[in-house]
């Protein structure tokens, strides 16, 4: 049967699904399983995970046409896929139009191999982090009721068995940019990671990197967004994700957002966050362990202030897309010290930011060393708005967060550490010095690159 309706890309067989798809029920994502990255050296970005940010790689598949490297800290997890090189070397020919609704991998598999599985592969022609995966109830019912509400799909509900069991999956184009997202279930699936992947390393054991790099989950993923879009780009979430807007700030805007346009800084940043919402409906056990959840963060540049990081991603990156991720750790301090030896390049804001008698003072007050912060270029905010006494001292909210310069060659996406310590939200004072930072950084980009006066010598600077 083909229920290809001009959306999808492929025909396809495909099973009628025994629960009724609602026309107005969103998907039932219950977790964000992995996010992937689409690079030209897998080996490479793989290498500075595991040895610059401390990730463990203990997945793989790698075939005659593929290259997939999964790599987990704490419970954030990273799929690292080899794209083709557009310079024809390397090339391998897309997956068929006769996409198989079933693919078996392992000892049986057959001569069958798909280039990328549980993704497409982009034709990007710049490093990109562009998928995000949610683990979801069923496949072929969310898939059913996202096309009714006009999602356009790029692979159709696709059933991966191995001798552990089987994994369905669907992959679905979002509203922004090159940023797709994966439908996985992989409740019928006892095997370590999923089908197709050679599982390398079981036990992810608690080595001394682990207690002193105690990062947990991906806190929030950022997307620099065209202007003027935020608005179509929460439509979508929340249509057809069922996301639901978080205030970044409690003066917050509803329709503005979070507004910094002054100064130099022109930024609207909105937040929506997924996981309370998409209880209705969701029947699955993992749920109940209240996984912390991760925030969407949507950033649009204002045109007062002149260009910014954000013109510059979407520049560089050559469409709107994720910009960075934020990283939760339980200790901001111990983990940017490692991963500074290890060779992590931060950003840090001016030495005048630690001195500075108000943010000094702030600094102590939550309990740390401004020189120590200033180490590592760690940013803390607290939350003004809170109900603050002296005898409360301990009850104040504040974050902690340092930004590594990028991590590919282009000057594209980037890491951030995130320590929180009672703030949800995002500090404006980090923002601002984040902001300043980034933006000495791209001056300097500037000059790097009119003395060295070839794209990929600049690219080198930022390395
Ligand atoms: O503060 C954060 O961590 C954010 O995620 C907000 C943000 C978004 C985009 C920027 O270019 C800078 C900061
Ligand atoms: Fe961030």
């Amino acid at each position: 049967m083909n229920i290809n309706k001009g959306q999808g890309s492929f025909a396809f067989g495909h099973a009628p699904s025994l629960i009724a798809s609602h026309p107005n029920m969103a998907a039932y994502l219950s977790r964000l399983h992995h996010i992937s990255l689409h690079v030209l050296n897998a080996e490479k970005i793989a290498n500075d995970l595991v040895s610059k940010f401390k990730f463990n790689l203990f997945a793989a598949r790698l075939t005659d046409t593929s290259r997939q490297l999964a790599l987990r800290k704490g419970a954030a997890v990273f799929v690292v896929n080899e794209r083709p090189d557009r310079r024809g070397l390397n090339e391998v020919r897309n997956a068929p139009a006769s996409y198989p609704h079933r693919i078996l991998v392992g000892k049986h598999a057959g001569g069958h191999q798909s280039r990328c599985l549980y993704d497409i592969s982009p034709s990007s022609s710049v490093d990109t982090v562009s998928n995000v995966c949610f683990e979801v109830e069923d496949v072929e019912r969310s898939f059913d009721a996202l096309r009714d509400l006009g999602c356009n799909f790029l692979v159709p509900p696709t059933t991966v068995e191995d001798g552990n069991g089987r994994v369905t999956y669907s992959v679905l184009k979002s509203v922004v940019g090159n940023v797709c997202h994966t439908l996985i279930d992989r409740t019928n699936y006892k095997g370590a990671f999923l089908p197709g992947f050679d599982v390398l390393q079981k036990d992810c054991s608690l080595g001394e990197d682990d207690k002193s790099c105690p990062i947990t989950h991906f806190d929030h993923i950022t997307y620099a967004c065209p202007r003027q879009t935020t608005q179509q780009v929460m439509r979508w979430y929340e249509h057809l994700f069922g996301f639901q807007r978080f205030f970044i700030d409690s003066n917050e805007d509803v329709d503005e957002g979070f507004v910094i346009n002054q100064e130099g800084i022109g930024l609207r940043l909105t937040a929506m966050e997924y996981w309370k919402c998409s209880k209705a409906g969701i029947t699955l056990p993992s749920l109940n362990k209240k996984e912390p959840d991760c925030k969407f963060v949507i950033a649009e540049s204002l045109p007062e202030q002149g260009r910014n990081q954000v013109d510059t991603f979407l520049e560089k990156h050559r469409a709107p897309g994720i910009q960075h991720i934020g990283l939760y750790t339980k200790d901001i301090v111990s983990t940017s010290q490692i991963m500074a030896e290890a060779g992590v390049q931060f950003f840090s804001p001016p030495f005048a930011y630690y001195t500075e008698v108000g943010k000094q003072h702030e600094i102590e007050e939550a309990g740390h060393n401004p020189q120590i912060l200033a180490q590592h270029g760690i940013l803390l905010d607290t939350n003004l708005h809170q109900e603050s006494s002296p005898q409360s001292r301990e009850n104040r909210r504040y974050l902690l967060q340092v930004f590594t310069k990028p991590i590919f060659a282009e000057d594209t996406f980037f890491l951030e550490l995130i320590e929180r310590r009672g703030a949800t939200g995002f500090g404006e004072g980090n923002i601002r010095a984040l902001w300043r930072s980034v933006q000495a950084h791209m001056e300097n980009e500037k000059l790097d690159y009119k003395e060295a006066g070839s794209p990929e010598a600049a690219a080198q600077t930022v390395q």
